[in-house]
């Protein structure tokens, strides 16, 4: 079955069973270009699995999967995950402590540019150099991220997964260990790529409520590898279902376009 082209990510009835559990159930999910979703949910909800999918890393094992078009296990993924950023705590274990920061964000782009090495270096390096800018990071582009606070290094992850000009951006709890001023600068630095029409689609995975960056469109909470509510985020993260997800009662308070949830 074809995926109309303005979908980003469209999973349709998707389950993903590993040794005998259902880490995701039925799950049907449209993501469109112009849309920035915030995915909710507790430990183990199987958030990071949806996240995976959705970036071409695993492939479910009933209904289907497309992503920007192609549909999973019938198209090479190595060319689809080029056209896709992710920052995640997985990959940023990857990245080497004695890495300089601006070579740290400039490789994301070693894997698709093959041919005149030297000459897209230079291109590269600018372009790299402007997203450290725009996380407001560029003073520490030539210091070693090994040296790097938590919150600067997630700025560094996300300036790295956008290397590339992607057409999706995934973060995976990009606010997780952050003091509250680090937060609360990335939260707005997120906002700027939400309201900006030319970046890609968003797709944010956290446990808060409060790290919901102003800009963000849409919500899905997830409890148990199934899909508790999903659509507009004023109508989708409500006191009602967020105590559904999280199994507690919460009371939700809304000031302007940021959340805060408490127990009721
Ligand atoms: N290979 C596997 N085999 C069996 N169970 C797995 C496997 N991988 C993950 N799980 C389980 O699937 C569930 C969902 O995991 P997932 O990492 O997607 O959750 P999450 O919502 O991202 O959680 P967290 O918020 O803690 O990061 C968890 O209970 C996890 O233990």
């Amino acid at each position: 079955m074809a995926s109309s082209e303005d979908l980003v990510v469209d999973l349709d009835s998707v389950g993903v069973v590993r040794t005998g559990s259902h880490l995701l159930h039925d799950l049907t999910w449209k993501v469109e270009l112009d849309e920035r979703w915030v995915v909710l949910g507790p430990n183990g909800a199987g958030k990071t699995t949806l996240l995976s999918i959705a970036a071409a890393r695993l492939y479910p094992s009933t209904g289907t999967a497309h992503v920007l078009g192609e549909r999973l296990g019938r198209t090479d993924v190595n060319e689809l995950r080029t056209r896709i950023g992710i920052a995640s705590a997985a990959l940023a274990e990857r990245i080497p402590g004695e890495e300089r920061v601006v070579d740290v964000v400039m490789t994301a782009s070693w894997g698709v540019v093959g041919r005149w090495r030297e000459r897209y270096e230079a291109m590269d390096e600018v372009r790299a150099r402007a997203l450290l800018e725009q996380f407001g990071v560029a003073g520490l582009a030539d210091r070693a991220y090994g040296t790097l606070s938590e919150g600067e290094r997630k700025r560094v992850q996300i300036a790295r997964a956008l290397m590339t000009d992607p057409e999706l951006l995934l973060l995976d709890e990009p606010a997780a260990g952050l003091d509250l001023g680090a937060r609360e600068d990335l939260v707005g630095r997120l906002a700027e790529l939400a309201y900006d029409p030319d970046a890609p689609a968003l797709v944010l995975v956290t446990h808060h409520v409060e790290e919901i960056p102003p800009g963000f469109t849409h919500a899905l909470l997830l409890r148990d590898g199934a899909v508790v509510a999903q659509g507009l985020i004023g109508d989708t993260v409500t006191g009602e279902n967020l105590s559904k997800t999280f199994d507690v009662p919460l009371t939700l308070e809304r000031a302007g376009s940021r959340f805060a949830a408490r127990a009721a």
